[in-house]
């Protein structure tokens, strides 16, 4: 599919979103600031990608996810933890950047930060019903299926 974007910071022009291989899910996102940015243990920051994208089609969205190696080597994650991208917005792309370790980290201009990866959407219609028809689970969960 074709996703319109925009442009913001002239550095992005050559270095679009782009998928590393022929099977890869998730298009690195950069840090698009002009300094590096040390953030503190346990300290947050939203960030710009220097990019926008308009998805259009309300039947797709976008995530936002971390990156396994920044996240499980540096502990540089999100400060939402998911970050969704509705179709409608047009806004620039920015990653609340948390650094949930125990040592400073520092962010340099255009590190590929986090990850985006475009997803099909159901937007659902309610039926309101006073009783759902049976299944075998009914109510149970956490855990009621046992351990093991
Ligand atoms: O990590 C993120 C999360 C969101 N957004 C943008 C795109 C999204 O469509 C918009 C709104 O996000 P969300 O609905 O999650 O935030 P909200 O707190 O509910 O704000 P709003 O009231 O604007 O919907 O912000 C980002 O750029 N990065
Ligand atoms: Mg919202």
């Amino acid at each position: 599919m074709k996703i319109d974007v925009k442009i913001l910071d002239a550095r992005m022009a050559d270095q679009l979103p782009a998928y590393a291989t022929a099977g890869s899910a998730g298009l690195d996102l950069r840090a698009c600031i002009d300094a590096p940015l040390e953030l503190a243990p346990n300290a947050w920051q939203l960030v710009p990608t220097g990019i926008a994208m308009f998805i259009r089609d309300p039947g797709y969205a976008a995530l936002i996810l971390p990156r396994s190696g920044l996240g499980h080597k540096h502990g540089i994650v999100l400060g939402n933890l998911v970050g969704l991208i509705d179709s409608d917005y047009q806004g620039q792309l920015m990653v609340s950047a948390w650094n949930r370790s125990t040592v400073p980290f520092t962010l340099a201009p255009m590190e590929r930060l986090a990850q985006l990866v475009i997803v099909p959407v159901v937007q659902a219609q309610f039926n309101v019903v006073t009783e759902f028809e049976a299944t075998e689970r009914g109510e149970g969960g956490y855990g009621s299926t046992g351990k093991g």
